[in-house]
């Protein structure tokens, strides 16, 4: 599919071509019960960027990533990856979970998690080769965790346990990367092994979009933001969409004015 139908505020069916856009939402809403807590949201990601997804506590942050995952599945609206279905494209989809998610007591070892993301290519048999575990160790090595193999996920720091899962993610090779708060909890030396990693793949051509709360390293880290607040409240990037404006309609008075004060 190339072209996506999308009925217009009038009730006009308008035909959109998202190809070049590794995810878009158009008009999502998402309710767990009966009160929407997203309201028909637009969201264009761009191939090739950074893109942070900032709001207040509550504002519907991770339930727009787990509607763009089809996790949860939109009240309304259309989710589409590089113009196609988000079913067609999903092996080429990375999503790295808010840590709080995870049943950490599961006994598995770090090798066996990040062999998960390979899951795809081992096939139906799980035939599990020498080139498998090679490229388990890669990934391991690239978040500085290939000491940490054959230790269980559960005794492991907040931070490790994050780079693992980002271990996991890399095995997949995907293209497009959904990340749920990546930083939340862990040291200074794991965000920036872990800012290293995402910088790397964006360079390569790869598509990263990240839950975020700390203001201050949004223009360090990102390209382009997305403002929430249970409804799109800005898009676009750093430069012309992280505005003391936008953070302000967004946040209202729950933010200190130092933090806004940074933004241009
Ligand atoms: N499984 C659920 N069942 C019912 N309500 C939920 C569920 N998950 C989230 N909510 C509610 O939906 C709203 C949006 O939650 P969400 O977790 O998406 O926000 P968020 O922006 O990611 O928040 P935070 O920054 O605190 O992580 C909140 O009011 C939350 O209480």
């Amino acid at each position: 599919m190339t072209a996506v139908e999308l009925a217009t505020d009038n009730g006009q069916m308008v035909s959109e071509n998202l190809t070049g856009s590794p995810l878009a939402l158009r008009g999502v809403t998402v309710s767990y019960g009966s009160e929407p807590v997203v309201f028909s949201v637009d969201m264009t990601i761009e191939a090739g960027t950074m893109t942070a997804i900032i709001g207040p506590n509550g504002a519907g942050k991770s339930t727009l990533l787990k509607a763009a995952l089809g996790i949860i599945k939109p009240l309304a609206g259309r989710v589409t990856t590089w113009g196609g279905s988000l079913d067609s494209q999903r092996a080429r989809i990375a999503y790295v979970p808010q840590r709080a998610s995870i049943d950490w007591d599961f006994p598995t070892q770090v090798r066996d998690v990040v062999m998960m993301g390979l899951f795809r290519e081992l096939g139906l048999l799980r035939r599990v080769r020498a080139k498998h575990h090679a490229k388990v160790m890669e990934c391991l090595t690239r978040v500085g965790m290939q000491d940490f193999a054959d230790r269980q996920i559960g005794q492991l720091s907040g931070g490790q346990q994050q780079r693992v899962f980002l271990a996991r993610a890399l095995a997949q090779e995907a293209d497009l990367y959904l990340l749920d708060e990546p930083f939340a909890g862990v040291d200074a030396a794991t965000e920036a092994a872990i800012i290293t990693v995402l910088k790397e793949l964006r360079n390569e051509g790869k598509t990263v979009v990240a839950v975020h709360h700390d203001l201050s390293t949004v223009e360090d880290y990102f390209d382009r933001v997305f403002l929430i607040n249970r409804r799109r409240m800005g898009e676009g990037s750093v430069e012309a969409a992280f505005t003391q404006d936008a953070l302000h309609a967004t946040y209202g008075g729950r933010l200190g004015d130092g933090l806004i004060a940074r933004a241009g």
